[in-house]
């Protein structure tokens, strides 16, 4: 499934009109019709729907809906909120096929009461305005939109709730709270986005007949990373493989104040199908961690005031891939240790406290050849791009991209959704998880689970893909079947791993 800009929503929608000379009324009944067949599936025939249609296209799929929903034998009302010159095209089409099969129509501005006359209303079908808008909602469409969301009615919007921008990067707006917002073609960005989410409600996202090309043209692939696409590329294991198949990984952190963030990242490794791991750390970390990860193997590492010190005894031969950073702190004596680590030809993973090094040392990026990974989270991101946390959080895709596209590497940008970027600026959003990662030690986790999928046999971006799906998954899991999202831990997540592979 895609995600868009406006402007890549309206090149599908030409490029399906013009190279493929599909009809845009065509289209839009497509669309309209799915929408009302998904509706129909959520309320009864007694339930009143007032369909509220805009200007613009938005508009049309609403005329479309309504005739289909009364057509079925709903009890419907099209409740236009511009004036009648303000329909055109196929819009105007759809509002004639509309009252041509009585539909009934009512005009905003000659409404005396408009809170009464929602009031009445047991459904409101939001197709005022969709990716058209620009700008702040201007009147009556503000005073509207608020009267809307002061209604306990069922609020479904069409395409994406009016006044929302479709793209990141938007503070302030006023749009529809809806309920559940019936997504056309491909998913809008702001789904994704902290602050702009929460108006969808929940969403689906239908197909309306768009050619698989008018979404190959597009410059840049997004997409949301699916149950579909994790089965396809996750990699199945034969009974004759034995561990070194399965990949030798090195993880490389941990200090006297932090030890169980290595213990943390190294288990996860090994629960998500690494073949063997090797924790390099201080003698006191080993100690203290070594019993929560018995199959894994150690290399001490000297220290300084509890902290990983050089790191250029650290032997990468036989590896197959390196996460380091875990735990590790910021004591400037460990800084080396990621020099050195970069070195190795094996992919690296950088997380934590080792992006904060790797900030004084950003050149380091540029001398290697084999894959990086980085896995900030938003206060790192922006730290890595001298930018506000705010900064990053209003643009995700744009801040993530432009940082793994400057630097040749992969960039794995935790939140909510996370963003997945490759080094060409290929994007793919998890979906999975919940609230109940939002806790220490989710991130040490991840990085295991990380470590463990890109030695298997995979891309380096779908193992990434797939590894943030497992990790959500398995907290989501957990939460079904036997935790909340106050008690769980991100060890509970390790363990619930196996949940995940055994659903899956
Ligand atoms: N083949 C197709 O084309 C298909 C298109 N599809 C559908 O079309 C939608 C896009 O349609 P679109 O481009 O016509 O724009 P749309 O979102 O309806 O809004 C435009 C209207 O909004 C108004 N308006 C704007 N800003 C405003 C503001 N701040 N405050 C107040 N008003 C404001 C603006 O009014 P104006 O400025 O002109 O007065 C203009 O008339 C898309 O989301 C999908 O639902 C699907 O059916 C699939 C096939
Ligand atoms: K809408």
């Amino acid at each position: 499934m895609y995600i868009v800009t406006a402007k890549e929503m309206y090149d599908i929608d030409q490029f399906s009109m013009d190279r493929v000379e599909m009809d845009g009324s065509m289209l839009m009944e497509n669309a309209g019709r799915e929408i009302a067949q998904r509706v129909s599936s959520m309320i009864n025939f007694e339930q009143a729907l007032c369909i509220l249609v805009g200007s613009g296209n938005n508009g049309g799929d609403g005329f479309v809906i309504a005739r289909t929903l009364l057509n079925m034998g709903y009890k419907v009302t099209v409740l236009q909120v511009v004036e009648d010159k303000k329909i055109v095209g196929h819009a105007a089409y759809h509002k004639r096929l509309y009252l041509k099969c009585d539909g009934i129509l009512k005009q905003l501005n000659e409404i005396n009461d408009v809170q009464e006359e929602l009031n009445k209303e047991d459904v409101i079908v939001d197709a005022m305005i969709g990716i058209g808008v620009k700008g702040d909602l201007r009147e009556p469409l503000y005073s509207l939109v608020n009267q809307i969301n002061r209604l306990d009615n069922l609020v479904l919007s069409v395409d994406i709730p009016s006044g929302l921008p479709t793209d990141e990067g938007v503070a302030d707006f006023t749009a529809v709270q809806a309920d559940h917002t019936f997504v056309i073609g491909a998913i809008k960005q702001t789904a994704f986005i902290q602050h702009t989410a929460p108006s969808y409600g929940k969403w689906e996202c239908s197909s309306i007949g768009f050619p698989q090309a008018a979404f190959k043209q597009l410059e840049m692939e997004r997409k949301v990373w699916t149950k579909a696409a994790f089965q396809r590329t996750f990699p199945e294991r034969s009974e004759y493989d034995h561990k070194g198949d399965h990949g030798k990984g090195l993880v490389i952190g941990g200090s006297s104040n932090m030890p169980g963030a290595l213990g943390l990242t190294t288990r996860a490794a090994l629960r998500s199908g690494a073949g063997l791991v090797t924790a390099a750390t201080t003698d006191s970390v080993i100690k203290r961690i070594a019993s929560f990860c018995p199959e894994a193997t150690f290399v001490t590492v000297p220290e300084i005031n509890g902290h990983l010190k050089y790191g250029n005894d650290i032997d990468y031969k036989g590896f197959d891939a390196v996460a380091i950073g875990i735990g590790l702190g910021r004591e400037a004596a460990s800084r080396p240790v990621i020099r050195h680590a970069a070195a190795a030809k094996i992919p690296l993973i950088i997380d934590g406290d080792g992006l904060t090094h790797l900030k004084a040392d950003l050149e380091v990026l540029d001398e290697r050849e084999e894959p990086v990974i980085l896995t900030p989270h938003p206060g790192e991101m922006a730290m890595l791009l001298d930018l506000s946390v705010k900064d990053v959080l209003m643009r995700p895709f744009h801040y993530a991209k432009k940082f793994a596209t400057d630097h040749g590497v992969y960039v794995v940008l935790k939140g909510a959704f996370t963003v997945i970027t490759d080094p060409n600026g290929k994007q793919a959003v998890n979906t999975t998880g919940n609230a109940g990662l939002a806790k220490g030690g989710s991130g040490d986790v991840l990085t295991g689970i990380i470590l463990a999928m890109i030695m298997q046999k995979q891309s380096i971006f779908e193992g990434l893909c797939n590894a943030c799906f497992v990790h959500g998954k398995s907290a989501d899991l957990l939460i079904q079947e036997s935790h909340s999202q106050h008690d769980l831990l991100a060890s509970d997540v390790i363990e619930g791993l196996s949940l995940v592979y055994r659903t899956f």
